[in-house]
Order: structure tokens, then C-alpha cells, then sequence
């Protein structure tokens, strides 16, 4: 393949040694050892694990060539073994190859389960979720009692998924010692990071990193959960029901054969763990950013305590129909997901073909990493890019939804996040309430400065400690 084009080389990257290429340079921050090494060798670069080319872009112009120029190159996904073993052999959304299989899967997600019709109609049960850990916290306010505010909004994003995707809640018991998030987090760090045994398979036997017992004991967890569920829901009747829930939808699909593709119970539930680990994680992340980065800032804080004041008012509660007047609050969000992406790299990408980019020649089979924590940090393109200032996006037409390749929380491109609808929604009716409702204090004379903004490193990246924190009720009601 390299004869052909002899001319062309790799982008640049560090010196790889014999057989692990460049697997020695990671630490448990991937995107912050990409981030230093990209300094050096610039934004379009290529490592290796092992045999296998890396592609790391590194600045807008880098993931602009990627995902728009080169989309369709760059629009399959990498196979290893979570994908395998844990996502019934990539019969899922987010890790299957892009072809005819991946654009009906595609379709029937954002066609059938995220819509904006059916996103609208678990309204209620959003408002109804929000209200109970409002009640929760007033009490706590009334107590004076310190809460671990990272956990609630965790359980609340939990809550409010299993309630779309399952239609009941279930109790972290339902799934094992470790409950729900802890364990999509583990699935997130084991998918996040290189897997030795993947790049070596004549060492796969030895495990060393723990990976395959680890992946083959969760794919065991979530299997019997899932069969559990399905089984709930077939043969019940969902006519009665104000808001079918995904499954209802899912398995309608499947007993009507009406899918002009393949599509049975395997694939219902590869389906159910893309949406369940999808959604919880990424949302209850976000928040738990923003609010800290809200806490830090106490003068963004009372900017929109004002402007939530003037558009809703002490007398009510935030409703979804007051987020579109909420300007300020999307600039918290975007400046939140500047610094705080909650996928710093988004979802390996995979090329399908030989190409050129911006000169460089890259491989099939290469993996293409989008920094896109770097690109938030970029000198070049953000004004004093390590201050948290939401009004440098005044007047900007700058937004998140993938058009603009210096922010790019949720991707962009044919790969891109098709859940953007639905998380943003609950990010800011769950940001709004939590900041219309409470004054927010720090416990046993902590200062901001004590803060801890540490991260840990996954596929989603969530901050390493939890936010503890007393609140104070703000309404009149
Ligand atoms: C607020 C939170 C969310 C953020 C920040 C987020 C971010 C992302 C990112 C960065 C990607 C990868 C893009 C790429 O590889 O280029 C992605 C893909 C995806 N997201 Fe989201 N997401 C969020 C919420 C959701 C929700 C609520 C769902 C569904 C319930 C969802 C479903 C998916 C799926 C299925 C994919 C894979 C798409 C594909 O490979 O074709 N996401 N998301």
C-alpha cells in the first residue's frame, strides 16, 4: 500500500519503539498526553499503538479536514473488544461500521426513539423527576443539611432515562453490588482507553490490564438486565400508556418485522445499551461541570440567578418552555463544554479507505482521534483560553451543534451525536432549575479555591471528586 504513495508521508509524531509504537506514552490522560505531544508535532499527527496508526487532530482546521472534507473516509468505528463482547458483536449504534447496517440503525434511532415529537413526550416526566429532587433539597435546605449534589443529579439523569428508555425506574440493586453509573463509568474508562491485549494479541491470554474478566462480567450484568426487561415488555400491552418508552417502541418493531433489515431481540438490546449508557452519563457529567465551574464563579452565578429571575420569576419553577428565553444560561453551557468536553476525544472514528489529508497520507484501518479538549484550550483561537468567561460568546455565532469545528462537544459530521436534542434539553432544564431554586454553599469552611478539578479519564471524562454541598431555597413557593 505505502509503494503507491511513496511521496506522501504519515503526519509527523513521536518516535515509536519497536513493537508497542508509542503505548508507553500513556498515562491515565490520554488527552492530556495527546495535548502535550501535539505542542510539538502540531495538529495533524500519527502515533502507534502497536502496528496501528493514530491519527490525533488537534485544532479546528485538523477536525474540519476529518469530519467534514473527509467525513465519509473517516465514518466507521474502530472493533475491540467492549464493542464485541459487551455490544452483542457492534450490532450497535455507536460502535458498528459505517454501511448499509449502521445508516437503518441510524435512522430508526433518531427517526423512532429521538425525535423531537417523542422527546416532547416524556415532558411530563421530566418535570415530574425535577420536582422530586427539588422537594428533596428544600428539605435538605430546611435541615441545613450538606448533600452530595454530584450523586442526586446522577441518580436524577439515571431516573429520568430508565423512565424514556424502560419505562420504570430501577433501583441500583436491579443491577448488580455497584448500581447503574459506576457501572456504565466502568464500561466508559475499559472503552476509553488502549487496550494492551488489543494491539498484542499473542499476550491477549495474559489479560494483564484485567480487561477481558472485567468486560465479560459487565456484558454478563447488562445481558441478564436487559433480557429481564425485554421480557417485561413483550406480550404487555403499551396502548393505554400516555408515553410509549423505547422499549415499547423497539420491541413493536421487532414482533411487527416491519424493520427492512435484520433486527431481533440482539439487536433490540445492543440498541437499549447504547441509549442507556449514551445518555446517563453524558448528561449528569455535564451538569455536575457546569455547576462546579458555576460555584468557582460566583459572579457568572449571580448573572444568571438575574436572568432567570427576569425571565421566570421567584414565584415558579423553571418549565422547558422558558429555555429558549434563557440566553445566558446557553453560554454557561458552551463555555462549560469548551473547557469541560465530556468525550475529549469523542468516539474513535475508523478510516474505510487509503487517503490524503492536507497532504499527509493516511492509511485504512487508521484511527482517527479528535482532541477536542485541546481544541477548547487553543491560545490562537480563545482569548485567555484557561479563564471560564461564558461572555465570550456574546454576539458570537458560534454554537455546539457541529458547524463550528472550534467547539465540538458532540461531534460533527455523519458520526456525530444523534442524542444532542435530548441531552441538551435535560442539561439545561436540570442547570436552570438547580440554579433558580438554590444559592449554593460550600461545607465546613471550604473556599473556592479548594475546589478540586481533577479529572477522570473515559470515553465520558467525569471530575474525580464529588461536589458536596449545602443548599439554601430561593423561591417564594
Ligand atoms: C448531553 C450529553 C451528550 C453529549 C455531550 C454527547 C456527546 C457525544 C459525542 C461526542 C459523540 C461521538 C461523536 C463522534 O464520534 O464524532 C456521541 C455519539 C453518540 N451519542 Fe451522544 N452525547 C450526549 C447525549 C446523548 C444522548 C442523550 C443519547 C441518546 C439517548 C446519545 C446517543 C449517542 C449515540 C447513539 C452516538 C453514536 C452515533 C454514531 O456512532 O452514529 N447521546 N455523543
Amino acid at each position: 500500500k505505502f509503494s503507491k504513495n511513496k511521496k506522501l508521508k504519515l503526519p509527523p509524531g513521536p518516535r515509536r519503539l519497536p513493537l508497542i509504537g508509542n503505548l508507553h506514552i500513556v498515562s491515565e490522560n490520554l488527552h492530556h498526553d495527546l495535548h502535550k505531544i501535539a505542542k510539538k508535532y502540531g495538529p495533524i499527527m500519527s502515533i502507534h499503538f502497536g502496528l496501528v496508526p493514530i491519527i490525533v487532530a488537534s485544532s479546528p482546521y485538523a477536525a474540519e479536514q476529518f469530519l467534514k472534507i473527509h467525513d465519509l473516509t473517516f465514518a466507521s468505528r474502530p472493533s475491540n473488544e467492549v464493542s464485541e463482547v459487551i455490544f452483542y458483536k457492534r450490532r450497535n449504534l455507536v460502535s458498528s461500521n459505517y454501511g448499509p447496517y449502521w445508516r437503518n440503525m441510524r435512522k430508526l434511532c433518531t427517526l423512532q426513539l429521538l425525535s423531537n415529537a417523542k422527546i416532547q413526550s416524556f415532558q411530563p416526566m421530566r418535570k415530574q423527576e425535577l420536582g422530586i429532587l427539588v422537594n428533596f433539597l428544600k428539605q435538605a435546605a430546611y435541615d441545613r443539611n450538606m448533600i452530595d449534589l454530584s450523586s442526586k443529579v446522577a441518580s436524577l439523569s439515571a431516573n429520568m432515562s430508565c423512565l424514556m428508555i424502560f419505562g420504570k425506574k430501577y433501583m441500583d440493586e436491579d443491577l448488580g453490588e455497584k448500581g447503574f453509573r459506576a457501572l456504565i463509568q466502568d464500561i466508559m474508562r475499559i472503552a476509553g482507553l488502549p487496550n494492551i491485549a488489543e494491539f498484542f494479541p499473542f499476550i491477549r491470554v495474559l489479560d494483564l490490564q484485567g480487561f477481558t474478566r472485567r468486560t465479560k462480567e459487565l456484558a454478563k450484568l447488562f445481558d441478564e438486565f436487559l433480557e429481564r426487561v425485554i421480557d417485561e415488555h413483550v406480550g404487555g400491552s403499551s396502548e393505554q400508556k400516555e408515553a410509549k418508552d423505547m422499549v415499547d417502541t423497539l420491541v413493536g418493531i421487532m414482533q411487527s418485522g416491519e424493520a427492512e433489515f435484520e433486527f431481533d431481540r440482539r439487536h433490540v438490546k445492543a440498541i437499549l445499551l447504547d441509549l442507556l449508557v449514551a445518555s446517563i452519563d453524558t448528561s449528569a457529567t455535564t451538569i455536575d461541570w457546569i455547576l462546579t465551574e458555576l460555584l468557582r464563579h460566583p459572579n457568572v452565578m449571580k448573572k444568571l440567578h438575574n436572568e432567570l429571575e427576569q425571565v421566570v420569576g421567584k414565584n415558579r419553577m423553571v418549565e422547558e418552555s422558558d429555555l429558549e428565553n434563557l440566553e445566558y444560561l446557553d453560554m454557561v453551557i458552551k463555555e462549560s463544554y469548551r473547557l469541560h468536553p465530556v468525550a475529549p476525544l469523542l468516539i474513535p472514528h475508523e478510516s474505510i479507505e487509503d487517503c490524503t489529508v492536507d497532504g499527509f497520507h493516511i492509511p485504512k484501518g487508521s484511527r482517527l482521534l479528535i482532541n477536542v479538549w485541546t481544541i477548547g484550550r487553543d491560545p490562537d483561537i480563545w482569548v485567555e483560553p484557561e479563564k471560564f468567561k461564558p461572555e465570550r460568546f456574546q454576539g458570537s455565532n458560534i454554537d455546539l451543534r457541529g458547524q463550528h469545528f472550534e467547539l465540538l462537544p458532540f461531534g460533527s459530521g455523519r458520526r456525530s451525536c444523534p442524542g444532542l436534542q435530548l441531552g441538551l434539553t435535560m442539561v439545561r432544564l436540570v442547570v436552570g432549575q438547580m440554579v433558580h431554586c438554590f444559592d449554593w454553599e460550600l461545607p465546613n469552611g471550604m473556599t473556592l479555591k479548594d475546589i478540586d478539578m481533577t479529572e477522570n479519564f473515559g470515553l465520558v471524562t467525569t471530575r474525580a471528586q464529588h461536589l458536596m454541598l449545602i443548599p439554601n431555597y430561593r423561591l417564594h413557593i
